[in-house]
């Protein structure tokens, strides 16, 4: 099986998005970072225009929620019919019953955990979980370093979803590229986000050539 890969639209023109995500057809998920400059010291796009990426979208979204009370807001972004929600690990007041709420709306659910944050506690709820996304740079800003120092956690991550027999994704996010997708995959990544590396330069190869490449790089996981 090949590398799932989640384009994040960060990097893309926001004036012209549609245009952008026909760009990234050949894609498997469109990742959607959400931030609210509370969480983060930086403010994206909210709940109408990702209800609109929605309704336009080819593929399935991928949304990074980086905002305080994803306990009110992370059910809102299910509703919109999103394939996928992550909510922030750090920001949860009660990740159990979100994660509950998220579920019913038919939305897939998944913990994201800071480069600095400890992974254990969300492996103890696996069952509660659909992916867990390993943040490998200070969420808030695309085009940032790889920071390896999260591979250890990664590769406690893919014993524990290994040894419990449950289809639990396990996606990176943060200065992905075509070498720094080789080790996020051999610490036991299924699924990677890549912003600056698929949209971020003008000239050179299209943002599907760039998909095929990072998918070269990564080579097939089991
Ligand atoms: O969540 C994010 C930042 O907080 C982005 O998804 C991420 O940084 C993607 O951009 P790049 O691939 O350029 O690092
Ligand atoms: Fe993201």
């Amino acid at each position: 099986m090949s590398v799932r890969i989640s384009p994040s639209i960060l990097s893309a023109d926001f004036v012209n998005l549609e245009r952008d995500l026909g760009r990234i057809s050949d894609a498997d998920l469109v990742h959607v970072d959400v931030m609210d400059n509370h969480f983060v010291p930086n403010l994206t796009l909210g709940l109408p225009i990702v209800q609109r990426i929605q309704e336009v979208s080819a593929l399935p979204l991928d949304v990074h929620l980086m905002i305080d009370d994803p306990d009110t807001w992370a059910p809102k972004y299910a509703e919109t019919g999103a394939f996928s929600v992550t909510f922030s690990a750090e920001a949860a007041a009660d990740p159990k019953k979100l994660a509950r709420d998220i579920r019913s709306t038919g939305s897939r659910v998944a913990v994201a955990v800071k480069p600095g944050t400890a992974i254990e506690p969300w492996l103890d709820m696996l069952d509660d979980l659909d992916m867990i996304l390993v943040m490998t740079v200070e969420p808030g800003f695309g085009g940032q370093s790889f920071i390896e120092a999260a591979m250890p956690k990664l590769a406690a991550a893919r014993r524990a979803v290994d040894a419990s027999g449950l289809d639990v994704w396990l996606e990176v996010d943060g200065g992905i590229n075509e070498q720094t997708i080789v080790t996020a995959v051999r610490n036991g990544a299924d699924t990677l986000v890549a912003g600056s590396a698929v949209y971020g330069k003008a000239d050179g190869p299209t943002p599907n050539e760039r998909i095929a490449a990072l998918r070269r790089a990564a080579g097939p996981v089991a």
